[in-house]
């Protein structure tokens, strides 16, 4: 295999796409690839704490990884959280450049289709299976750990860019009656704040008096839900636009049932 077949078959180990999930095998492919010259490899290494630097090839610790600061609560109703230290700035830094931008999309109750919205005129790259990667997965599993809620039933991540001016204009995310029932209700949302170099931009909530600004590294989730599993249009949320400098957000939606999952797509087989 090539190193970079090598780097490829990490990550269907670390998604687990059409295998058992395993960091294990994942991490040893990605250090095959980065010692057969695969520099994305080295730099994933390098991003998830691996010394490879002194020359001691630890393997990244998992088990570190997966942890994360306890998490503040901001509201009960709806269920509101924030964590401060969620991610390294270093994986903040590796999520910003993942994915193709392109217009935020919206799905249209009044059409079915997905498509552009003047709701929302930030720049979004949903990350498919190509697009992920070690590190990616890593943070993904910590948000699983985090709302503990198993990865299957994530959605495709989004990495969103707003420019001064842009932004997503007050929206719920939980899907109304017009959308398919068998593709199931987005229960939850995580935002990974990736930097914070900028003015305004506020993750806000009108209708609970809450207006919230992440530093680099920090996460807010909330419930799109009432405990009773009904839509909840208290979390009604704006990410507000940025006065100057770009804002860039992971995110996260999270279904009570599995659809579209990276996980059961066929895992493409490197040659060789
Ligand atoms: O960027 C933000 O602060 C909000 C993003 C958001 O509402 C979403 O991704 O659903
Ligand atoms: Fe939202």
């Amino acid at each position: 295999m090539t190193a970079s077949d090598l780097a490829s078959e990490a990550v269907l180990e670390a998604v687990g796409a059409g295998r058992p999930q395993n960091w294990a095998r994942a991490f040893t492919l990605l250090r095959a690839a980065a010692d057969g010259g695969d520099e994305r490899a080295g730099a994933q290494l390098a991003v998830l704490g691996s010394d490879a630097a002194t020359g001691e090839r630890r393997d990244p610790d998992i088990a570190a990884l997966l942890s994360f600061p306890a998490p503040v609560r901001m509201s009960e109703q709806p269920r509101l959280r924030s964590i401060a230290g969620f991610a390294s700035a270093a994986e903040c830094d590796w999520l910003r450049g993942r994915g193709t931008l392109g217009p935020a999309r919206v799905f249209d109750p009044a059409t079915g289709e997905v498509g552009t919205d003047p709701l929302r005129n930030n720049a979004c790259a949903e990350l498919e299976l190509d697009d992920l990667d070690v590190v990616t997965q890593v943070v993904r599993a910590r948000i699983a750990a985090a709302t503990r809620l198993p990865l299957p039933v994530f959605e495709k991540p989004q990495v969103l860019r707003y420019r001064p001016g842009e932004q997503f204009k007050a929206h719920v995310d939980y899907l109304g009656p017009a959308s398919p029932a068998a593709d199931g209700q987005r229960i939850a949302t995580f935002l990974l704040f990736l930097n914070e170099d900028y003015a305004g931009g506020e993750t806000e909530f009108p209708s609970i008096g809450v207006r919230h600004r992440g530093r680099t590294g920090d996460a807010l989730f909330f419930a799109n839900v009432d405990p009773a599993g009904r839509p909840d249009p208290l979390t009604l949320h704006a990410g507000n636009p940025p006065r100057d400098g770009e804002k860039w957000v992971f995110s996260q939606w999270i279904r009570d049932r599995s659809f579209t999952p990276l996980e059961r797509l066929p895992a493409a087989s490197p040659a060789g």
